[in-house]
């Protein structure tokens, strides 16, 4: 494990020394400065977690510097060491934003516990950042396009529905846009500057889906190494979307609907419970009705989940709406190196008549592929025959010389097209897991 890097700032050369040689021997990296020279660059050359600042120095003393470096490292944790009685001036720090002071001559052990506790905190401001980062897109990743009379409805719904608090279940096939529907629902919702964290119940390996979940305490199970925060609190005050909610594994439906029913959560190894405040958004292209009878899925969760049922339908449904989307999706992919790129009439009407069992998905992977193949600006029938249709047949005839790698991509894309977009069959189709489904996928960019 990388040891925790402690800037260290003091005029006092023989306590700086002193006290700097005994932080490496806690097994810190530590980097001892005089004075403010340098200090600044270090956060990037060095890139430490904590601060620890001597209050009284000439020139710039420890708030000013505490104020210079957070500007640029608003994660860093800043530890102060004080005079003996300096308690107001210790204060005043705590509320310009210092996590703790020290008084001088502080114990050891008390030093060293500090410390370990504005590093934990530092990483953990700094994983909720990233976290809240990879899972939160603009408003403009919500915009649900078409205008068939299904879609119309389901847009009056989504909107309404987002007013309320309500949990909502979101039900369709594969690559219809049950996340896109809940993302629009959180943007519209007065949740929408808080975050929306989506967790993948499929691709969340069984025995790590607690610690996931509900977080975990340093020393919880062998390589826990550090407390972690779990997705459900990590979208504390916003929403969460629990997609593909019916590959749950039966033995954690307990654990979830507790916490969903009480709004409390008990990381893995944790004694005490943490009360969160979450709106929950899940998904499921399985029939989760059919799911309670044939006993994968718990009746009571699926009341708690199903408050607001909302059906979102199959690009089959609206055949409407296929050059719209078409239309959408070739704009947004070529708008920024040519601004002429246009489906030939029979291009769409072509597009139009074929099936899309991987839905809106299937669509915009196709047209990706024609943005990239077809020598434009103006995409022809040829090209959508060359480059969707054929490609799909060819897909299931004869293959074309192929390394390994693409010929796993291929064979994962047929079977997913095969079962409708299904990652579970696909998965047992192909004899391997669920999550090498997903892996995969992700490896292949599908
Ligand atoms: N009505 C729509 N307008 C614009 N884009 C859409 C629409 N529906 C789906 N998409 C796009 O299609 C892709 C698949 O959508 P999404 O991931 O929301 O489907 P899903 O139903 O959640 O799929 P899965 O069940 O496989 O998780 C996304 O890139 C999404 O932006």
């Amino acid at each position: 494990m990388k040891r925790p890097r402690i800037l260290f700032v003091d005029d006092d050369d023989v306590l700086r020394r002193t006290l700097a040689r005994e932080l490496e021997n806690m097994d810190f990296a530590v980097h001892a400065l005089p004075d403010h020279h340098g200090a600044v660059d270090a956060l990037e050359e060095f890139a430490p977690t904590v601060a620890l600042l001597d209050l009284r120095m000439p020139e710039v003393g420890g708030l000013d510097l505490m104020r210079r470096l957070h500007a640029v490292a608003p994660d860093l944790q800043v530890v102060v060491l004080t005079g003996h009685g300096a308690v107001p001036e210790a204060v005043d720090a705590m509320r310009s934003g210092a996590f703790d002071f020290l008084t001088k001559p502080a114990p050891l052990d008390l030093v060293e516990s500090t410390i370990a506790r504005a590093h934990c905190h530092s990483v953990t401001l700094r994983e909720n950042r990233n976290l809240i980062r990879l899972v939160q897109r603009g408003p403009e990743g919500a915009t649900i396009v078409g205008e068939s009379q299904p879609m119309l409805e389901l847009r009056e719904l989504t909107t309404r529905m987002a007013k309320g608090g309500a949990n909502v279940l979101i039900l369709g096939e594969s690559g219809t846009g049950k996340e896109l529907v809940a993302r629009s629902i959180h943007a519209q919702s007065d949740r929408a500057d808080k975050p929306f964290v989506v967790i993948n119940c499929g691709a969340l390996p069984e025995s790590l889906i607690a610690s996931e979940l509900f977080g975990h305490e340093k020393g919880a199970f062998t390589g826990a190494d550090r407390s972690k925060v779990g997705l459900l609190e990590a979208a504390d005050g916003g929403t969460v979307f629990l997609d593909e909610i019916g590959e749950l594994p039966l033995t954690m439906q307990p654990a979830l609907l507790r916490a969903l029913q009480f709004g409390e959560i008990q990381p893995v190894g944790a004694r005490h419970t943490r009360t969160i405040d979450v709106r929950v958004l899940a998904a499921t292209h399985r029939d989760p009705v059919e799911g309670i009878t044939e006993g994968w899925f718990r009746e009571d969760l699926y009341y708690r989940l199903s408050a607001l049922v909302l059906n979102v339908p199959a690009l089959r449904d609206r055949p409407e709406d296929i050059g719209l989307l078409a239309r959408t999706f070739l704009d947004a992919q070529t708008r920024a190196r040519d601004p002429h790129w246009t489906f030939a009439p029979a291009a769409l009407e072509l597009m139009a008549r074929n099936e899309w069992p991987g839905n809106v998905r299937e669509l915009e992977n196709a047209v990706t592929r024609l943005a990239t193949l077809a020598a434009g600006p103006s995409i022809e029938a040829g090209d959508v025959e060359r480059h969707v249709l054929q490609s799909r047949r060819r897909v299931s005839g004869e293959l074309p010389t192929l390394d390994l790698e693409q010929l796993e991509g291929l064979a994962l894309q047929e079977a997913l097209r095969r079962h409708a977009g299904d990652k579970r069959a696909a998965a047992a189709e192909l004899g391997v897991s669920l999550t090498t489904v997903y892996n995969k996928l992700s490896k292949y960019g599908l």
